[in-house]
């Protein structure tokens, strides 16, 4: 009957150069989900930080776990679909939630609803916080609770013959995905840099939200105006108790047979065919095959995962000048979608094609095989890029060593005695010995200063100044402030971007600028000489001295690294999306689009672990070791697959329907015969049929 009504409304539906019209409304309700997602995603950790003034640990903490409980809603969303509301409400109901959540953390943003002062802070911090977290609390629920749905509604719009349309489908629906992301990616965070507000203008955090939650708004009534095109499947009952239960009761049943007088079965689930429909039994085999199949592929997500932490803070001691574009760490990570808009199309319309006029048979899980190895092909060019890097990372004291930083302020080239050998400093220039642990008695030396002990941050350049006039000297810049350095005094630390700065000096009413231009993550001590004259040029009576190299290695060559994860991903997850709905049975399909998710979530779990277990000294030991995780990984993954036998639930469930109904009327005509005999038939019966539907391999 089920099968029937489908083909009714698929007859009927709008069909648009061989695939349903519907189709059209589900992909534009995706680009614009995963604009709203991944847009407010993109300026979430800075509005913790920056907004709600937490500290950087708390706030990648929310982020993560925010991103963990994204993955595992999924499962929520699943169940509610397949057993209650169905798919279509589902993405209904949930995706107002989802806006809902969306306009809460566009107004948590708001900082003059609480900025009774109007100093441009929130005076009740409280008010935005609860506020925020509800927010990503329903956004968590919504966005994850309707991922599973979404892609199988989408492939649930497709006929039984429709398998080539319904690939296709999930290629362009990951295209928009990585479009959508794209887009908001490189959209929110120039929003965020606006200033607004009604009694102060402050960073525009609440544009940045309001694009996203409005894009949610927009994504929801697309999805609406489709309504009367789709083909809605009913769901049919609680489904997930009922397996449940049967797994139960299988798991008991054959407890209760352990002993050797009782034959044994073909399946251990075929124990609960006493009590529950065969047809059940052979969806739940069907699902549990894939799952099982599935154990092995959080290792993928795990490695996939870091593009967003290691690969960045890779990127954040490399050199991002492209010439007339300066590309800022975290914005490296943009180069994953727009790799996917051009790997999927080369690959749907030339690669695939082309293995396959080669004869090969590169079915998913091959695929999915061939995905994992550029993964840790990924990984092995990270670790590479990274052995490049850490040949120009200074060298700091071990913990049995001290570093000296001797600076000339004097006109003339001094001779220091040193423990070892003696050093010689020409005027305005520094030396760095190490010293080994011992008594040093060194006179006239500056004040003690705290010195850098690691590169600076996110690729921007520790400045300080030394002062060698005999007055004090006030150094500004429009980003930083040195304050006011007394004669013979090192000012503290100020963090610069890169590109052309200007400094002002002053001293009482007297000033002079000092322009000089910074690459990735350096650090500077100024030397102002003491012949410096206020008023006029003193481009030449500063000295900069380095003390840490700017990065020099290009971000040019984390492209590699970036190309072969996202070739990865495109075999992996792409295929891993249609392969998780081609084989879950018709009223399981959003239950199997969440435990493909959940793979995702323990992947981001494995990630936070080990980021805390591991503590490999050197970083590209690390990349070498997940690459040869996942090398093992996917060859456990590789022999699992060859004993794997595809189905199709169709075929499957359609010949049991017949034989069930073929059973109804036999039992009809044939009363009192026994039970147990007539399950044991049917038992052997269905198994020829289950074994006719599916014969190819890996
Ligand atoms: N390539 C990603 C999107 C992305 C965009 C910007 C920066 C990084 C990544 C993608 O297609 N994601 C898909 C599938 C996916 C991937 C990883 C974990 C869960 C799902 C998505 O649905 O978001």
């Amino acid at each position: 009957k089920i099968l029937n009504e489908k083909r009714d409304k698929l007859e009927f539906s709008k069909v648009v150069c061989g695939y349903p019209l519907s189709i059209f409304f589900i992909v534009v309700n995706e680009f614009c989900e995963r604009f709203s997602y991944y847009g407010m995603r993109a300026v979430l950790v800075l509005y913790f930080k920056y907004f709600l003034r937490w500290d950087d640990d708390l706030a990648t903490s929310i982020y993560h776990t925010f991103v963990a409980l994204c993955y595992l809603t999924p499962i929520l969303g699943a169940i509610v679909a397949d057993s209650w509301l169905g798919k279509f409400k589902t993405i209904i109901y949930l995706s107002i939630v989802y806006a809902v959540g969306q306009v809460a953390m566009a107004v948590s943003a708001i900082h003059d609803i609480t900025d009774s002062d109007r100093d441009g802070t929130p005076d009740s911090m409280t008010f935005h916080i609860v506020l925020s977290m509800v927010g990503l609390f329903l956004i968590a629920l919504g966005t994850g609770g309707i991922k599973p749905c979404v892609a199988a509604f989408g492939g649930d719009q497709f006929g039984e013959h429709q398998d080539r349309q319904r690939r296709t489908f999930f290629s362009v629906f990951y295209l928009c995905i990585n479009g959508g992301s794209l887009l908001s990616t490189i959209i929110t965070p120039v929003l965020r840099a606006q200033e607004c507000g009604i009694y102060s203008k402050q960073k525009c955090y609440s544009l940045a939200f309001g694009v996203p939650a409005a894009l949610m708004v927009v994504a929801l009534v697309v999805f609406i105006i489709g309504s009367g095109m789709y083909y809605k499947a009913e769901p049919q009952g609680n489904i997930m108790l009922d397996v449940c239960k049967c797994i139960g009761f299988a798991i008991k049943n054959r407890y209760r047979h352990r002993s050797k007088q009782y034959p044994k079965r073909q399946h251990w689930m075929d124990w609960a065919e006493e009590k529950y429909d065969k047809l059940l039994i052979a969806q739940i085999k069907m699902v549990l095959k894939v799952l099982f199949l599935y154990i092995p592929l959080p290792m993928f997500w795990t490695l996939f995962d870091q593009k967003g932490s290691r690969w960045t803070l890779q990127a954040t001691t490399m050199d991002g000048n492209f010439g007339a574009l300066v590309i800022q760490p975290d914005q490296m990570q943009t180069v994953n979608p727009i790799l996917i808009l051009t790997l999927v199309p080369i690959m749907d319309s030339l690669i695939y094609p082309l293995i396959k006029k080669c004869g090969l048979n590169f079915t998913p899980l091959k695929r999915m095989t061939v995905g994992m190895l550029l993964a840790a092909i990924a990984f092995v060019c990270a670790a590479l890029v990274q052995i490049q890097i850490d040949k120009t990372l200074p060298t700091f004291p071990s913990t049995s060593q001290s570093q000296l930083k001797l600076l000339n302020m004097g006109s003339n080239s001094v001779t220091v005695k040193l423990p070892g050998n003696d050093a010689l400093i020409l005027p305005a220039a520094q030396v760095y010995p190490f010293i080994n642990n011992c008594n040093t008695k060194f006179t006239n030396l500056l004040p003690e200063t705290n010195d850098l002990t690691s590169k600076p941050q996110e690729g921007n350049n520790a400045i300080r100044f030394v002062n060698g006039m005999k007055t004090a000297v006030n150094v500004s810049t429009a980003a930083a402030d040195f304050g006011l350095i007394e004669p013979f005094y090192y000012s503290n630390y100020s963090q610069i971007k890169n590109g052309k700065a200007t400094f002002t000096l002053r001293s009482g009413s007297q000033s002079c600028e000092y322009s000089t231009n910074f690459g990735f993550g350096s650090s500077y001590t100024f030397f102002i000489h003491s012949t410096l004259v206020f008023g006029s040029n003193c481009q030449d009576s500063v000295t900069a001295v380095e003390d840490i190299k700017p990065n020099s290695v290009h971000m040019a060559l984390q492209i590699p690294q970036y190309f072969f994860i996202t070739a990865g991903e495109v075999m992996f997850s792409v295929t891993g999306l249609e392969f998780s709905y081609s084989q879950a049975p018709s009223n399981m399909k959003a239950v199997l689009q969440a435990g493909w998710l959940f793979t995702v979530a323990i992947g981001n779990f494995i990630v936070l672990i080990v980021a805390e277990l591991a503590k490999i000294p050197k970083q590209w030991a690390e990349y070498v070791l997940f690459a040869s995780l996942l090398v093992a990984v996917c060859v456990i993954f590789s022999i699992m697959a060859y004993f794997y036998t595809y189905i199709d639930p169709t075929e499957i469930e359609a010949q049991f329907k017949k034989k069930i109904n073929e059973d109804d009327e036999d039992d009809k005509s044939k009363p009192g015969k026994a039970e147990v005999e007539m399950v044991k038939r049917d038992s052997i019966k269905c198994h020829d049929e289950y074994d006719k539907a599916t014969q190819t391999k890996m």
